[in-house]
């Protein structure tokens, strides 16, 4: 059986081990320490050339509630183990840090810090899970929303997913994050009361079998709503949902705005098409045809190429699952922490794999604009105390293959972090999701289409400066000569 508390709270939804490291922090008075971490991702989900970035909104929610309540506290005293002295510094801690973080709606890339987090190593460190946790989803579904919009263009495609997502917490925020990817609306009306977002929704076969015909069903859904959406798929598309669909629709005349059909099953480009005729025949031209049935871009370019009449898309399963792929695998990485002396020090990881080395040290991200034709030559990484804009000549040259590279010149250089929490105060104004999906769509202009296609998208450059690459260098080189030092080796 599960137990309730009044005063539950989502400081305890992360992994042990954070809680085990901080308590160390703390022992060993390294708790206050400023440390910095980036919260990045190193491969593009789904083969595509971009992704967008969603929930800041939640992540700034998060951090300003974040506290350990009496109920987490005892828990962790009775249940966990941990003792008094650590739980009565666990009662006091609160996130005080500052944030810099990339808008809802941005277009990010691989290795590049999306969110960088500058506070007490112990804040810093507790929070790692929850922030991963959201950005991972969200920016996941966002993506495959973009994806799925980028091939339908300027039909209409609905969110259906709720019933397949992953429990109640993705079916409502992977809607949002849906929506700011592109989608119009959604089917899921908590989404749309908390968020927003336009309802819509048609019926179910579950309606026409209560009714037992078609006829009685359709005619009793007019009875009550006047935008009438009729799902024709129930017993013989073409003998008898369509035909029906437009006898009620004559027959009711302007006391109904028929609206659509839907098909959810069979072969949705003949289907469409039959149905087309039928409709245009019956001097019904403007009425919509309106699919549905394990829909993704993959089918929806399909069906496009098979020639399908079709207006309007709903989606489901496939996308508030990400199917495909169904994780982002963003991780939260420490670049920089105060030393015993009070001076900031870069710190590195090493691999073996030179993608999956970290780049040290408190960097922003510029996001460089040819000013000429107004699109982004690519992205560029430089240390917080050097700024782009003030050169006249940028050289970029890939992080790890260095000799591909370019100059550039007559460019805006925008740094596209923003500073959203400031000394755990939130400073920064969510917009609403439609100036997010707006903010989406205008940032979806800056990339060539050779970034945009959905297969074999060209890599977006994401690029380090000259003094970061430097930097970077230097710190492998000190890991190496402390190892040699060590070992003799
Ligand atoms: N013309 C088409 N070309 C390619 N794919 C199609 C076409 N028509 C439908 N599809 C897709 O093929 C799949 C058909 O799945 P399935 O066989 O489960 O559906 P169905 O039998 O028609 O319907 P249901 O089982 O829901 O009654 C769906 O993903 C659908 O979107
Ligand atoms: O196919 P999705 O993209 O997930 O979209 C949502 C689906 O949910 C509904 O039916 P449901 O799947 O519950 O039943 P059905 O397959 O028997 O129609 C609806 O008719 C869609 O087909
Ligand atoms: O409104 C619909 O047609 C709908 C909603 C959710 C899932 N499938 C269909």
């Amino acid at each position: 059986m599960q137990k309730t508390y009044s005063d539950d709270s989502l400081a305890l939804h992360t992994d042990l081990y954070q809680i085990n490291m901080s308590e160390s922090y703390w022992a060993d008075g390294m708790h206050e320490r400023k440390a910095v971490f980036e919260l990045f991702f190193r491969k593009l989900p789904f083969g595509n050339g971009y992704a967008i970035f969603a929930g800041l909104e939640r992540v700034l929610d998060y951090l300003r509630d974040f506290r350990f309540t009496e109920s987490d506290l005892a828990y962790l005293q009775e249940e966990v183990g941990y003792k008094e002295d650590y739980i009565e510094y666990l009662r006091t801690v609160r996130f005080t840090g500052n944030v810099y973080s990339v808008l809802e709606g941005e277009l990010v890339f691989q290795n590049e810090p999306l969110i960088r987090i500058e506070a007490p190593l112990v804040e810093a460190q507790l929070i790692e899970t929850a922030l991963l946790n959201i950005v991972n989803y969200q920016t996941l579904i966002a993506t495959k929303a973009s994806r799925i919009k980028q091939i339908v263009k300027e039909q209409r495609v609905m969110e259906f997913g709720t019933r397949r997502a992953q429990e109640m917490d993705a079916a409502v925020w992977g809607t949002r994050a849906a929506f700011i990817g592109g989608l119009e609306a959604t089917s899921n009306v908590r989404a749309g009361k908390r968020f927003g977002i336009p309802v819509a929704g048609t019926h179910a076969h579950s309606m026409v079998q209560a009714y037992k015909d078609e006829y009685e069903a359709f005619h009793s859904y007019a009875k009550r709503h006047k935008d009438c959406v009729f799902l024709v798929d129930t017993y013989d598309t073409l003998k008898s949902g369509v035909p029906t669909a437009i006898r009620v629709a004559k027959e009711l005349g302007d006391k109904i705005n028929f609206q659509g059909i839907r098909l959810d099953s069979g072969d949705i480009a003949f289907l469409s098409k039959e149905a087309r005729k039928m409709l245009d025949e019956a001097g019904f031209p403007d009425v919509q045809i309106v699919v549905s049935n394990d829909l993704d871009e993959y089918t929806i370019l399909n069906l496009k190429a098979q020639g399908a009449r079709v207006d309007s898309w709903g989606i489901g399963t496939k996308l508030i699952t990400a199917y495909d792929q169904p994780a982002l695998g963003a991780v939260y990485k420490i670049v920089a922490i105060e030393n015993e002396h009070g001076e900031m020090e870069d710190t590195i990881k090493i691999s073996g794999n030179a993608e999956k080395v970290t780049t040290p040290g408190q960097k922003n991200v510029y996001r460089i604009i040819d000013r000429e034709n107004g699109k982004s030559e690519g992205d560029y990484i430089a240390m917080q105390d050097e700024n782009p804009a003030d050169e006249d000549h940028l050289k970029m040259f890939h992080p790890v293959h260095t000799y591909v590279s370019k100059f550039v010149s007559n460019f805006d250089a925008v740094n596209i972090h923003h500073h959203v929490v400031e000394n755990g105060e939130i400073i920064y104004e969510n917009p609403s999701v439609q100036e997010m999906q707006e903010f989406a769509a205008k940032n979806l202009e800056l990339l060539w289409d050779e970034y945009k296609r959905s297969l074999n998208p060209e890599e977006y450059p994401v690029d380090l400066s000259q003094k970061c690459w430097d930097n970077k260098m230097r710190n492998i080189q000190e890991v190496k000569d402390a190892i040699q030092q060590l070992t003799g080796k």
